[in-house]
């Protein structure tokens, strides 16, 4: 069995963050875009539990939209990606959220991502814009980058774990609380250059 995860929206970086989670490179310069859909998977270790994520990227262009219903129907996990660099790739993040609702499990994790971070020069959308919408929807949010890997591993593990402890959760057992893990695994990565 497997935890399906999907990553959605058109050029903002989906592929790459995928290929730097799965083998820690970036793929620079300009590379053929996704064609339809292709998946990877990747096993982590989540607090001794091995966890098999397959994780699905597609082409986010608007001519792919009637499968993308179908595509994240079914998902455990969503990772919406916007490019800090691309005001409209932001705009679209509100689009997506609102068809989520309508198409997607109720309880799938959402999470929002603003990749490119190191694109500091470029930048048009702060982090704080990205953190405001997040909350107005309530789901995670962090800012990562392909190239450097900043909070990339985080991303994945963090919903790796949420979906971990939900299969597995003990009755007593209190709820594992995917912000704060974030926000502490955040300032980590911050203070001390893990990544
Ligand atoms: N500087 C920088 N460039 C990035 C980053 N992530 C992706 N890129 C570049 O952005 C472009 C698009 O990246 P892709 O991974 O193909 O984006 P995608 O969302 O998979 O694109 P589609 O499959 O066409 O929807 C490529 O030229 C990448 O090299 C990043 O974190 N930082």
């Amino acid at each position: 069995s497997h935890t399906d995860l999907r990553l959605l929206d058109s050029a903002v970086g989906k592929t790459c963050v995928l290929v730097r989670f799965k083998d820690g490179a970036f793929l620079g310069g300009n590379f053929i875009a996704t064609v339809g859909i292709d998946f990877r998977n990747k096993v982590v270790t989540v607090d001794n539990m091995k966890v098999k994520l397959q994780i699905w990227d597609t082409a986010g262009q608007e001519r792919f939209r009637s499968v993308t219903h179908a595509y994240y129907r079914d998902a455990q996990a969503l990772l919406l990606l916007y490019d800090i660099t691309r005001k409209s790739s932001f705009d679209n993040i509100r689009a997506w959220l609102t068809e989520i609702h309508e198409y997607a499990q109720k309880d799938v994790v959402i999470m929002l991502l603003g990749n490119k971070s190191d694109m500091a020069a470029e930048r048009v959308i702060r982090p704080e814009e990205g953190e405001k919408l997040a909350k107005e929807y309530g789901v995670p949010f962090m800012e990562t980058s392909a190239k450097t890997g900043a909070n990339v591993e985080l991303a994945f593990l963090a919903i790796a774990k949420e979906l971990k402890h939900r299969a597995a959760r003990q009755p007593c057992e209190p709820k594992f609380q995917i912000h704060d893990y974030i926000e502490s695994q955040k300032q980590k990565s911050a203070c001390c250059g893990l990544l």
